[in-house]
């Protein structure tokens, strides 16, 4: 008797031999159903550590199977076969749950390598009571509590998932998490800001380089793809990637096999891609900027982190883990916010989200005088509706040029703060490209 068992479900027995094969050489015990009736039988009889069905199935098909056993059995991967190229109906299989797709004909090696990660899942606790509670995405709110249950859910699949909400929300630690609670947390997970890479260096940051393969390339590179390998790469501000790079990395994912600048030949490669952004790629895809096909390949599960403003019962929480955070940091006992500076906070509007609290608080416990916080340590920016009225500004000058730099720096220098030092975000409030904003605060030196 082995230690893991699987179930075999396929209405053609030369098809379920091979896998029976395949799996065996793993050390698995096989179990065989020809039909969705003599599959539900052999499900009742024993617990399946992975089961595999096949899409068309003579009295039923493998979605609605897939869904039941989500139901009934949710600690148990199910992987669908599904016809080569069919991308619609692997996407829909994804989205009922099953926890990845391999298609026909069958290649061992990949079979192989999806039943590795299926079984990996054994490691990982079997439902979110028992995941440790300082895996740091702090928040009881409803919209937390459901975050996180969806969290669960996805990071026991291999499906790729768009995580969707504003600037400094928490869609990196909602990566991380979903990298640490799948069957990939051993590997690598590489994060990548799509925004901040000059578009000349995109192509070896993303696919690596051979040695020699251009002036300069003194040694290989093994780029995003090759270093996230058997892994999970983050692709944080996806809306910024150029439309020509949109179409090699589209070819990536189909391929599942990157190229180096300089090379001859294809490297296969294993990687799980989450992606986010704070815009709607929906409409970016109206707008002609982003490519429809590559967004259904990255949105196959789409993940929205609330604002915190729309979550101010977190907000007390959040506080006192910053506070405690940044007391323990400086090394002296934790400090006390006063009443006025606690209101304060509570009632604040935080267009900057978690990372704006983290910074007030932050600051605040660097800046304070004695063992309390105050109203006046916090810096709480205005609304930008309370800000005074200067669109109609009287020029006391004779030098233009100056005086127009200077009310750059001041838009400039208000974005940043708002958006607590994001450029990316800083640049979308401005209406100008990461990379014009880069160059502008270059020039007025804004750092
Ligand atoms: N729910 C939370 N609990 C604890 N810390 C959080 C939470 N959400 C965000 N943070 C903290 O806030 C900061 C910003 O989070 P993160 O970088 O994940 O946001 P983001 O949405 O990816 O931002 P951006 O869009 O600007 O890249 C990090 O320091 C993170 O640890």
């Amino acid at each position: 008797m082995n230690k893991f068992a699987a179930l075999i479900i396929d209405d053609e027995p030369d098809i379920r031999a091979l896998i029976a094969l395949t799996l065996k050489r793993m050390e698995l015990d096989c179990y065989q159903a020809g039909s969705v009736s003599e599959a539900l039988t052999l499900l009742q009889e024993r617990p399946y550590h992975f089961c595999i069905t096949d899409m068309k199935l003579p009295d039923g098909n493998g979605l609605d199977l897939i869904e039941l056993c989500n139901t009934r059995h949710p600690d148990m991967p199910v992987a669908m076969i599904t016809a080569y190229g069919n991308m619609e109906l692997a996407v829909n299989a994804l989205k009922a749950g099953a926890f990845d797709v391999v298609a026909k004909p069958l290649d061992t090696e990949r079979l192989r390598e999806l039943v590795k990660a299926a079984l990996q899942l054994t490691k990982v606790p079997a439902n979110i009571e028992n995941l440790p509670s300082a895996d740091g995405l702090l928040g009881q709110s409803a919209s937390m509590r459901a975050l996180k249950e969806k969290i669960f859910k996805v990071a026991r699949t291999q499906a790729p998932v768009f995580i969707f909400g504003e600037s400094g929300t928490g869609k990196e630690l909602v990566a991380r998490l979903i990298h640490h609670q799948s069957a990939r947390m051993d590997q690598p997970f590489v994060a990548v800001n799509c925004g901040a890479i000059p578009r000349d260096l995109m192509e070896t940051e993303f696919f690596g380089h051979t040695k020699g393969s251009f002036t300069g390339a003194n040694s290989e590179k093994s780029g995003f793809f090759r270093a996230a390998n058997g892994g999970t790469l983050f692709l944080d501000e996806v809306a910024e990637l150029p439309l020509d790079m949109q179409a090699k990395l589209l070819r990536v994912i189909q391929e599942k096999a990157v190229r180096s600048v300089g090379a001859e030949f294809e490297t296969p490669v294993d990687v799980r891609v989450l992606c986010a952004s704070h815009k709607d790629l929906g409409l970016q895809v109206q707008a002609e900027e982003f490519r429809q096909d590559l967004y259904f390949r990255l949105n196959v599960i789409q993940i929205n982190v609330p604002r915190l403003a729309d979550r101010a019962e977190d907000i007390p929480l959040l506080i006192r883990h910053f506070i405690r955070k940044y007391s323990q940091e400086w090394g002296m006992p934790e400090i006390m916010l006063e009443d006025s500076a606690q209101q304060a906070l509570l009632s604040y509007h935080y267009p900057g989200n978690v990372r704006e609290l983290e910074n007030i608080l932050q600051r605040a416990v660097t800046l304070a005088e004695g063992d309390s916080i105050s109203l006046s340590d916090l810096s709480l920016s205005k609304p930008i509706d309370e800000e005074p009225d200067d669109s109609n500004p009287r020029i006391e000058t004779n030098n233009l040029e100056a005086y127009l730099e200077n009310i750059e720096r001041r838009a400039i220098t208000q974005a940043l703060e708002a958006t607590r030092w994001n450029k990316t975000a800083a640049a979308e409030k401005l209406g100008i490209s990461f990379r014009a904003l880069r160059y502008r605060c270059k020039k007025l030196e804004i750092d």
